[in-house]
């Protein structure tokens, strides 16, 4: 039987977040994953023999691939995930663009660029029509971004608020697990029974920045900013997956704790109607237990795509706090990529039609 998938590539394929591309792919009814990219040290061996596997067993279609650099000449897909090093990334998500490739990217390196969308496509999937404004560069593909994984968990909690009440101020305080600092990352004898006050790499600046833009609005070819200032602190903590942020938050509008809690309810985001494949029936759920969200307990709703909210009362300082996870790898990186790809195909950008849809 012939495989009507659309074939798609993973660039930096070999690391943390590439294999979690590579679980969420398999099986996947829209996407096939035909290539693997990573850097020189992988390229020309076989995927299992390149790869130190971090999670569960590794997909049998996945094994026999032959790794290989990450360069358009060499990657043959139109849909092209991209969990490369930062730096690297550079030079080669444009060299993909400009050679007719979509690449949805983890990476930090093109975020805060004007022409760039940043997307989380519950909360801003218009912002896709940027990518119309990335041809003036003489490209024919484009770059699609997702934001840091604190700054996607912390987002979708506030979202409908901000709709709804026009966020003014947040405090911000992440507990982030030790997945989002990759393979091998931290070392054990510095986390155990630990918790460490910084995360390197710019991390508070990157949730103090990202969050304006995914809660703003279209304007030509770039985003207008929603008016609201940050302060993070970002914490590394002993859990496996799950990004935990408390926040106190300010409106225009001061809204009651009931308003707040009926408003995040309610959300349904852009694309309840699209029915995409990694959509969560509810991208947001409250959770009813005071002591929630827990990341043992809550971190696989909705397949990782879920963030669970909980503990919203009133601020004395602000006007309101509460607490908001989610599966930094899954929603805070491959998972929310690999739905802003479905988000792309389904909003007819590519001229594609997947299986089974009309
Ligand atoms: N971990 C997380 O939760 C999140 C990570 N991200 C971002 O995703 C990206 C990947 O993160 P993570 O998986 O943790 O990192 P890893 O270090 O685990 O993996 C990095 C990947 O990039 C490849 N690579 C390194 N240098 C080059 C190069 N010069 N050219 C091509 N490929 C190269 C590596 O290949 P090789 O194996 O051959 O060295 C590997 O496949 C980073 O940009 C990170 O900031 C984003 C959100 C969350
Ligand atoms: N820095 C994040 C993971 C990450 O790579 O973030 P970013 O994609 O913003 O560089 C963490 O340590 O949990």
């Amino acid at each position: 039987m012939t495989d009507s998938r659309l074939p798609v590539a993973v660039l930096g394929a070999t690391g943390a977040v590439g294999q979690t591309f590579v679980r969420l792919l398999a099986g996947h009814p829209w996407f096939r994953l035909a290539e693997v990219a990573a850097s020189d040290r992988s390229a020309g061996k076989r995927y299992a023999d390149a790869t130190k596997w971090i999670e569960g067993v590794m997909p049998d279609e996945v094994r026999d691939l032959i790794v290989t650099t990450c360069d358009p000449t060499q990657v043959s897909a139109t849909i092209v995930f991209s969990a490369m090093d930062a730096d690297a990334a550079a030079t080669v998500e444009p060299a993909f663009a400009m050679a007719g490739r979509f690449v949805l990217s983890n990476t930090k390196t093109f975020r805060m660029t004007d022409d760039v969308p940043l997307v989380i496509p519950e909360v801003n999937a218009s912002h896709l029509a940027l990518l119309d404004a990335q041809k003036a560069k003489g490209w024919s593909g484009g770059v699609v971004t997702n934001a840091n994984c604190a700054a996607i968990a912390a987002t979708m909690a506030l979202a409908p608020l901000h709709e709804r009440f026009g966020l003014t101020e947040l405090f911000i305080a992440t507990m982030q697990a030790l997945s989002g600092a990759g393979y091998p990352g931290v070392p054990s004898l510095d986390i155990l029974g630990n918790v460490i006050p910084y995360i390197g790499g710019d991390e508070e600046g990157k949730i103090e920045r990202e969050m304006q833009k995914m809660l703003g609005t279209v304007e030509g070819a770039r985003i207008a900013q929603a008016p609201f200032v940050v302060s993070a602190h970002a914490n590394r903590v002993p859990v496996e997956h799950g990004h935990t942020v408390v926040m106190s938050a300010k409106f225009r509008q001061k809204p009651s704790v009931s308003e707040a809690i009926a408003v995040i309810r309610a959300w349904k985001g852009e694309i309840a109607d699209l029915n995409l494949p990694s959509a969560p029936r509810e991208p947001l759920v409250l959770a009813e237990q005071p002591d929630r969200p827990q990341p043992r307990r809550d971190v696989n709703a909705g397949n990782g795509m879920t963030v669970t909210v909980g503990r919203v009362r009133e601020d004395a300082i602000f006007h309101l706090k509460l607490v908001a996870m989610g599966h930094n790898t899954i929603r805070g990186a491959a998972g929310s990529a690999v739905l802003n790809a479905e988000a792309l195909v389904a909003t007819g950008r590519l001229g594609w039609t997947p299986p089974g849809r009309a």
